[in-house]
């Protein structure tokens, strides 16, 4: 397991992150959500001891990293942010290089060479230069260097930004098949809720250097609301009808307007064969029922009264 146990950074004084607490289960994936400048990158810059904490603690299965950084530099791959790459050089060279700083040569390096180009989808391009790729390709060379040493522990700082959908998707689907199938932990930033949603078990969402709400998806929602909304459409309106809905156990709330009907009930409220055999009692059908679940971007909102994205 990883820990981050009260983790602070002030520049010059002012605050980049405070008290910050965090772990990494082994095989998890887990999210660092929050909005520009929130503390995201400060955070995993000292995770992955390129950055010294002002004070706090980081510690890989009890072992303390800030005093001792070669253990967690053996596991852990990290994408940067900022693209690490040189242009002039191509796929291969480049991953040759970045070989080299993990100290691999001869048949170990050319293996994985091989083994991450396949991984990230450049296996074509890997003689071409960097410089001719677009900007999605490169994010994903900046992962296949990242992965060269197969580390257990990797972490992305926002790798889909600024990119083309059909690069984003590719990424997207790579980080979930090396958290699925080869089981590396995952610590993943992103300010894009959906993201987060879709790859993570766990999330912390962090703002203003702070974590502010931590948990899976499920316990995070759950700070929202104690109730789901269900919308109704109905083949016609009956003023009868919604007056009985509004007696059924569980409901809330009943907003009816020309043919929806809006209903706030308790969550968990099992309704929809109720509905539609009182709908059948009123002579009257349900033609569409869904229900809205909020989102961790409304999670957000209601934690800070901010959007995530300004
Ligand atoms: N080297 C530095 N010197 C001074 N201030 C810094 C430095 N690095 C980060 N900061 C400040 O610390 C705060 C947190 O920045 P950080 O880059 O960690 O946020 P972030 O959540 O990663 O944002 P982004 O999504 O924009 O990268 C910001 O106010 C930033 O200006």
């Amino acid at each position: 397991m990883l820990e981050a146990i009260r983790l602070s950074k002030f520049f010059k004084g002012k605050k980049a992150v405070q008290d910050v607490n965090l772990y990494l289960d082994n095989g998890e994936s887990v999210g660092l959500l929050g909005p520009n400048g929130a503390g995201k990158s400060t955070t995993i810059s000292m995770i992955s001891t390129l950055l010294k904490p002002t004070s706090g603690e980081i510690k890989l299965n009890g072992v303390n990293t800030i005093e001792k950084p070669g253990e967690i530099r053996k596991i852990l791959g990290v994408v940067p942010q900022e693209l690490a790459l040189y242009q002039e050089l191509s796929a291969y060279e480049n991953l040759k290089f970045f070989g080299s700083i993990y100290k691999m040569k001869g048949k170990e390096l050319e293996k994985s060479i091989r083994k991450v180009l396949e991984i990230v989808g450049l296996e074509d391009r890997q003689k071409d230069v960097v410089k001719t790729f677009s900007g999605g390709m490169k994010r994903r060379l900046n992962i296949a260097a990242a992965l060269l040493h197969q580390p257990q522990i990797l972490i992305l700082d926002e790798p889909t930004v600024g990119i083309d959908p059909q690069s984003r998707n590719h990424i997207l689907e790579t980080v979930r098949r090396l958290n699925e199938k080869d089981g590396t932990t995952i610590l993943y930033t992103s300010h894009y809720m959906e993201e987060v949603e879709q790859l993570c078990d766990r999330v912390y969402i962090m703002d203003h250097g702070e974590i502010i709400a931590a948990g899976t998806k499920a316990e995070l929602l759950s700070i929202l609301s104690t109730e789901d909304t269900i919308k109704l459409e109905l083949s016609r309106m009956d003023e009868a009808f919604a007056e009985h809905v509004k007696t059924i156990d569980g409901i809330r709330k009943v907003e009816a307007s020309h043919l929806q009907m809006k209903i706030i009930a308790k969550k968990g409220s099992n309704l929809i064969s109720e509905l539609v055999h009182l709908a059948d009692q009123h002579h009257m059908q349900i033609i569409n029922f869904h229900t809205e679940t909020p989102s961790l971007e409304d999670v957000f909102l209601h934690l800070t009264g901010r959007t995530l994205r300004n």
